[in-house]
């Protein structure tokens, strides 16, 4: 059973769900079960499903729903930056298809880290380069909100040095170089055993409607 944090309550709750969401994920992309039990997986996923299908919210009010501020429970902790995207398919801890990320503040800098699960493959034990383009765009958008500004992704430009490996932990580190007008500019870098795997720079803008509003 699902361990409920007496101060979280709720969030405890949803959070671990997905959790076991995530885990489903990597069962299915990873299992060689015979007929008969991906039949017996069927028909409880399909409970499950009819058990949530009530609850679901349709239309534009909730894919606005994106940042803390529209959730219950604390949006903002340094030592914990990917709160304030709980839906995010990247870091969030409701989007059952996010990766395990640990995002904290230190100092100028955001550092992380994850480990990538098969799910996330791409060449043979090797993490996906979109799905890497991917940690990289909300790394860098961090360190935007960071720094005090956080645009949009203009132009993302990622290095792949060498593979980034599955199963092993990977460290992600992220800087704004710059904030002129409206546009940001910030560079990352993921590592593992302290060797570089992929770099990225990116150019994030504020629209000019959003300077108009
Ligand atoms: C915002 C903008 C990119 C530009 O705004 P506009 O008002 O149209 O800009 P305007 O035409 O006034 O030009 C101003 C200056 O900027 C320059 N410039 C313009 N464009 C580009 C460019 N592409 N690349 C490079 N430069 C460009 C332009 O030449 C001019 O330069 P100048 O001053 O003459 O030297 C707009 O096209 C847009 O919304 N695109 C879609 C963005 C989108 O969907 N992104 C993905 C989702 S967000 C995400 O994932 C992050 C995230 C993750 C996690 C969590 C949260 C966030």
């Amino acid at each position: 059973m699902f361990k409920q944090d007496t101060e979280r309550g709720e969030e405890a709750l949803i959070e671990a769900v997905n959790q076991e969401a995530g885990k489903l994920i990597e069962l299915l992309r990873c299992s060689d079960a015979p007929d008969s039990a991906l039949a017996d997986a069927t028909h409880h996923i399909q409970a499950a499903m009819e058990i949530l299908s009530p609850y679901l919210q349709h239309g534009k009010e909730w894919s606005a729903v994106s940042i803390a501020s529209d959730t219950p429970g604390p949006g903002w902790l340094e030592e914990d930056l990917t709160r304030c995207m709980p839906f995010s398919p990247v870091s969030g801890r409701r989007n059952p298809v996010a990766p395990p990320i640990r995002l904290w503040r230190d100092g100028d800098e955001v550092r992380g880290e994850t480990t990538f699960s098969p799910t996330y493959a791409g060449p043979p034990n090797s993490v996906h380069g979109g799905v890497i383009a991917a940690v990289f765009d909300e790394l860098l958008a961090m360190a935007n909100v960071v720094s005090g500004a956080a645009g949009f992704t203009g132009t993302l430009t990622i290095r792949y040095h060498r593979r980034t490996p599955l199963d092993r932990p990977i460290e992600l580190w992220a800087v704004n170089e710059r904030n002129t007008g409206r546009k940001q500019l910030s560079r990352g870098e993921m590592r593992v055993d302290g060797k570089v795997t992929a770099s990225a720079e990116g150019l994030f803008i504020l629209p000019a409607s959003s300077r108009r509003s």
